[in-house]
C-alpha cells in the first residue's frame, strides 16, 4: 500500500485536520511558544574573518555556548548556488505524485523520499514530507535515489555541496580554536575530509491549524555540526532557558546547529541544540539541511585535551554508527 503523504493530505483538506497530527497540548505551538520579547540567534558576519580572525572565533564559540545555533552571513556561498538548490527541491516536491513515488524509502534503506510514520500505536504524526539522500563525498551519493527531474538536480546539489565544505570547515576551524585547541582538531576528529554530508529537504505543506501541529517534533541532530538553508517562510523554533523561541528569517543566511558529535567532543562546552518546528497556515515552507556527519566507523568520545580529573568526561566514547542505532531507536546511549 501506498504511504499517505502529508502533501497529498493537505491538499484535499477542507477544514478540519486528520486527529493524528493534533499533538498533546504540552507540545502545541499555539499553547507553548514564548509570545514575550524574543532574544535573537546570533547573526555571524564571517567575512570578518579576514579582518579579525579572533572576533569570530569568539563569536561562535559564545553562540554554540549558549544558544548551540547561529545564523552566519557573508559566507561566500554564491546566491545563485543556493537559489538553485533550492528551486530544483521545489520542483522536486511539485511533481506528480506517482513521479515522486518512484523514490520512495525503500525497506532496509533510510535514502530517498519519506514521510515519517508512527512507532507508536498512541503517536502522533508530524506535517512534513522529506527528501533524503547524501551529497558528499561523490563517491557516497546514490544515483539511483537522485531524480531525473527535475534535470538540473544532481548538479545543483553536487555545486552547493562543493561549496559548502568552505562554511563547514571554517565553522570547524573556528570551534576548535574556541576550545583552545589546533584548528584542525575537530574537523580531524569527525573524520577530516572523510566526513560525509547527507541532505534531507523538508517540505511542510500549508496547515489550516497550525497552532496544533508540529512539522518536526522537537529533537537534537545526531550530526556534528548541521548548516540549514531555510526559504523565507519562518518556523524554525530554539529551546532555550525553557522556552521555545522562534528563530528569525535573515535573507541570505545559513543556519548553523551544534550536533551531538561536537557537544560530546567538546565534553558539553558546546551544546547540542533542542529545536522543533512550526508550520504555516498559507505557505509552504521548506528546509535544505545537511548534515555533516563523521564516517560511521568514526569513534567520538569527549576529546582527552579537554578532560581531567577535575572534569572528567560527560560522555560515553563509542562509533558513530553505534550512536546512531542507539539515537534512532530511542534507547540509552
Ligand atoms: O526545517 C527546519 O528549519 C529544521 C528541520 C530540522 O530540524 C531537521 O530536519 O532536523
Ligand atoms: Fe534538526
Amino acid at each position: 500500500m501506498e504511504a499517505e503523504r502529508v502533501q497529498t493530505i493537505a491538499r484535499a483538506l477542507k477544514d478540519d485536520i486528520p486527529p493524528e497530527f493534533i499533538r498533546p497540548e504540552n507540545e502545541q505551538p499555539g499553547i507553548t511558544t514564548f509570545s514575550g520579547p524574543t532574544p535573537d540567534i546570533p547573526i555571524i558576519d564571517l567575512s570578518e574573518r579576514d579582518l579579525d580572525r579572533e572576533r569570530v572565533v569568539r563569536e561562535i564559540s559564545k553562540a554554540s555556548e549558549e544558544w548551540g545555533i547561529f545564523q552566519v552571513v557573508n559566507h561566500g556561498i554564491p546566491e545563485d548556488v543556493i537559489k538553485e538548490l533550492q528551486r530544483v527541491g521545489r520542483e522536486f516536491f511539485e511533481l506528480p505524485q506517482e513521479e515522486k513515488e518512484k523514490y520512495a524509502v525503500k525497506p532496509g534503506s533510510y535514502e530517498g523520499y519519506g514521510t515519517k510514520l508512527q512507532k507508536e500505536p498512541e503517536g502522533k504524526k508530524a506535517w512534513v514530507d522529506y527528501f533524503f539522500h547524501y551529497v558528499w563525498p561523490l563517491s557516497r551519493v546514490n544515483h539511483q535515489i537522485l531524480p531525473d527531474n527535475p534535470p538540473c538536480y544532481r548538479a545543483a546539489n553536487e555545486e552547493y555541496a562543493k561549496h559548502l565544505i568552505g562554511v563547514v570547515d571554517g565553522v570547524l576551524e573556528s570551534l576548535s580554536e574556541g576550545l583552545g585547541l589546533e584548528k584542525d582538531a575537530l574537523k580531524e576528529s569527525v573524520g577530516g575530509d572523510g566526513m560525509e554530508y547527507l541532505l534531507k529537504i523538508n517540505y511542510y505543506p500549508p496547515c489550516p491549524r497550525p497552532d496544533l501541529v508540529l512539522g518536526v517534533v522537537a529533537h537534537t541532530d545526531m550530526s556534528a555540526i548541521t548548516i540549514l538553508v531555510p526559504n523565507e517562510v519562518p518556523g524554525l523554533q530554539v529551546f532555550k532557558d525553557d522556552l521555545w523561541f522562534d528563530a528569525k528569517y535573515v535573507p541570505n543566511a545559513l543556519i548553523v546547529h551544534i550536533g551531538d558529535q561536537i557537544e560530546i567532543l567538546s565534553n558539553g562546552k558546546y551544546k547540542s541544540v533542542l529545536h522543533r518546528t512550526t508550520v504555516n497556515k498559507e505557505k509552504v515552507r521548506m528546509s535544505w539541511p545537511v548534515f555533516c556527519s563523521p564516517p560511521q566507523e568514526m569513534v567520538i568520545g569527549p576529546l582527552k585535551q579537554l578532560v581531567s580529573d577535575d572534569n572528567p568526561p560527560k560522555f560515553k566514547t563509542k562509533k558513530y554508527k553505534d550512536y546512531a542505532y542507539c539515537k534512532l531507536n530511542k534507547l540509552p546511549q
